[in-house]
């Protein structure tokens, strides 16, 4: 299969590929027989509670994290770290007070990180510049970044990471901790320039309102096993029900999606005992469990 694959994606030209894709550790399956492509240019929102394995996917592309088992090729090519291809935001993390780097430093980190070999300063700069406007940051190029409010530093992150001029634009949570504006300001830049640059988006976020006029299509994952598809598709009661394993509401309301279930509902994440069809014994009783949103 691999060769075959391999070819596929090269020529056909998804960003991202995955085959049989399991992440599992110990007995834990956080992710099983996981295929999916990303196209140029598509936005993949990534949704899941905590811990359902969104940034160990991430991870696993970064090529952090071996897969336990199946195939991953981004841009028909099999991962490695430091891949020029991949543009990636971290969870946020402010930078520290008193930091001397300024935004523009910051930016150029995501050029000088990479192993083009030498670059001008003037050429450097210029691209820095490119950069800089490209994120709406050109008039605080040089000022500290730690003086930058979230949604500042979220676009610089966003700069930098576009350096290598990606197909494919990873992003954990990067609307945590901003204000509504700041939201709206940070999922618009990334929507324009997967549009204007046409990398694919896997947009890790807890909450899929903010982008859900933007995204493509959702991979949600939960209880080691997910679903794909368009928001419409996958963000359906009977859907999400079916995939937790309990009754869960999918509300819409005023343009929002709501997603109210209760937690675990009862059933373990998919495990080794699971696989080998035993009964997983829980005393957990769901009528008595709190509704929360997921
Ligand atoms: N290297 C590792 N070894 C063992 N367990 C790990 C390792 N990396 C991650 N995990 C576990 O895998 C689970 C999924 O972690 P991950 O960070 O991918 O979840 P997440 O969906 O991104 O969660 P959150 O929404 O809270 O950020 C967690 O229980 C975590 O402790």
């Amino acid at each position: 299969m691999a060769t075959e694959f391999r070819q596929s994606a090269r020529s056909a030209g998804p960003v991202l590929s995955l085959r049989g894709a399991t992440l599992r550790f110990d007995r834990r399956t956080l992710w099983h027989g996981l295929d999916l492509d990303v196209q140029p240019g598509e936005f993949l929102a990534v949704l899941g509670a905590n811990g359902t394995g969104k940034t160990s996917l991430l991870r696993a592309i970064l090529g952090r994290q071996p897969l336990s088992q199946g195939e991953l090729l981004v841009a028909g090519e099999p991962v490695r770290s430091g891949n020029p291809r991949i543009g990636y935001v971290p969870q946020q993390k402010l930078a520290d007070e008193g930091t001397p780097l300024r935004a523009r430093d910051l930016v150029g980190l995501g050029i000088d990180g990479r192993s083009y070999g030498f670059w001008p300063s003037r050429t450097k700069r210029r691209r820095v510049d490119e950069l800089l406007a490209a994120v709406g940051a050109s008039e605080y190029a040089n000022v500290p970044v730690s003086t930058l409010s979230g949604g500042e530093q979220q676009r610089l992150r966003i700069g930098q990471a576009l350096a290598s001029d990606p197909r494919l634009l990873l992003a954990d949570e990067p609307l945590a901790s901003l204000d509504l504006s700041n939201q709206r300001a940070v999922s618009e830049l990334i929507d324009r320039q997967r549009r204007e640059r046409g990398f694919g988006v896997l947009f890790v976020t807890h909450d899929v309102n903010p982008v859900l006029s933007m995204v493509d299509r959702v991979l949600y994952l939960a209880n080691g096993r997910f679903r794909i598809g368009t928001p419409d598709e996958v963000l359906r009661s009977e859907v999400l029900s079916e995939l937790y394993g309990s009754p869960v509401d999918v509300i819409h309301a005023r343009g929002r999606v709501i997603v109210v279930g209760t937690p675990d509902g009862g059933h373990a994440p998919h495990d080794e005992h699971h696989d080998a069809g035993h009964e997983e014994v829980c005393d957990h009783n769901p009528d008595d469990a709190e509704a929360v949103v997921l």
